[in-house]
């Protein structure tokens, strides 16, 4: 460690106190120290972007403990933030997250873990052939979605092999916004709702994602191969969801690693969060009612039958909230 960073180092390790509202004793304050974007992990290696745009590789710092870092989260680093190669600094602290998006880890498994962080757009993508949609799925991907706050938009691609009405009608009453888009095609309504957002973007394998992604971001490659750079790592070992400044502003997270949603940790009053109409009505309910079909006394049942609200969005809903049941793997 040179001078100047053991300085530095100190500098930001002291514990300080703030004017009238003294911190704990020993913790250290970061309060100064720059604040840094998490675009990708590899095993154990961060890499970040500071405010200017420099590539900072980073670990994490003893004062974080257990608390985990994903992508997307903002940190505040210190040490070497020069970006050079073969340099390495920490992260120290993250700051408070404005959304999680998050899964059980399994189904015998009772964890949940982040799977990314400050997300406040969730872009579903689906095939419509070549592999076939499957509406399970976006149901799935909705309830995530309404549950951590993130506002959902359907992207079905490859237009050119299947047509979207028969996804479109079952998505209508969901009240879901869709772009349809094909390789080669126009994408101004895509970048209108992925501008000056932080939109995450989930779909399995072949569905066209990276087509997406290099069509929106035409140097995403050459960003990737200079994040390779100084991390010295390959692209296809990790696992990790990476997050890509847009040109037009935003930044969009891709995940290849999201294999599957467990949901079970998702409660019903989360999902009817986003659906106001309903949350209104449902106030009528008996207590602990679960709003799904069995339910005898279910004051959607009323309501529908008195002609209050449109039967589609009611089974729509309680397809919503059945999705979270069915199998977890894409
Ligand atoms: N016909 C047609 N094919 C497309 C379209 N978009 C992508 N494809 C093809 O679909 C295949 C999968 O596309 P990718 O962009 O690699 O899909 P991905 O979702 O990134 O898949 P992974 O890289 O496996 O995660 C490729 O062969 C693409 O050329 C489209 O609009 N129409
Ligand atoms: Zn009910």
């Amino acid at each position: 460690m040179s001078p100047r960073e053991r300085d530095e180092h100190e500098r930001f390790e002291r514990p300080r106190r703030r004017g009238s509202r003294p911190r704990t004793k020993d913790r250290p304050t970061y309060d100064e120290a720059p604040i840094a974007r998490v675009v990708t992990i590899d095993r154990g290696r961060y890499t970040v972007t500071a405010e200017d745009g420099t590539v900072v590789t980073a670990m994490k710092s003893r004062p974080l403990g257990r608390q985990g870092v994903v992508v997307g989260d903002e940190v505040r680093i210190v040490g070497d933030q020069s970006g050079r190669e073969g340099t390495l600094a920490r992260i120290v602290e993250v700051l408070p997250r404005r959304t999680v998006l998050r899964r059980t880890a399994d189904d015998d498994e009772a964890l949940e873990r982040v799977i990314v962080a400050n997300a406040d757009r969730m872009v579903i993508v689906q095939a419509l052939a070549d592999p076939p949609p499957r509406m399970g799925l976006i149901d799935r991907c909705l309830v995530a979605a309404f549950d951590a706050g993130i506002e959902p938009i359907v992207c079905f691609t490859k237009a050119d092999l299947g047509s979207p009405d028969d996804l479109l009608s079952l998505l209508r009453p969901l009240d879901v916004r869709v772009v349809v888009t094909q390789r080669g095609g126009p994408l101004d309504e895509l970048r209108d709702e992925l501008r000056d957002h932080t939109s995450v973007l989930v779909g399995h394998s072949g569905v066209g994602k990276s087509t997406l992604v290099n069509a929106l971001v035409p140097d995403a490659d050459r960003a990737t191969s200079h994040v390779n750079e100084v991390t010295g790592r390959g692209r296809h070992t990790s696992t990790s969801a990476q997050l890509l400044a847009l040109p037009f502003g935003g930044s969009i997270i891709d995940t290849p690693g999201i294999r599957s949603f467990g949901l079970r940790h998702v409660e019903t009053d989360h999902i009817i969060r986003a659906f106001p109409d309903l949350a209104d009505v449902a106030l009528d309910c008996p207590r602990g009612c679960t709003h799904l079909v069995e339910e005898p006394e279910c004051a959607l049942d009323v309501a529908v039958a008195e002609g209050r609200l449109p039967a589609e969005r009611v089974v729509s809903f309680r397809r919503i909230l059945a999705s979270r049941a069915t199998a977890a793997e894409y």
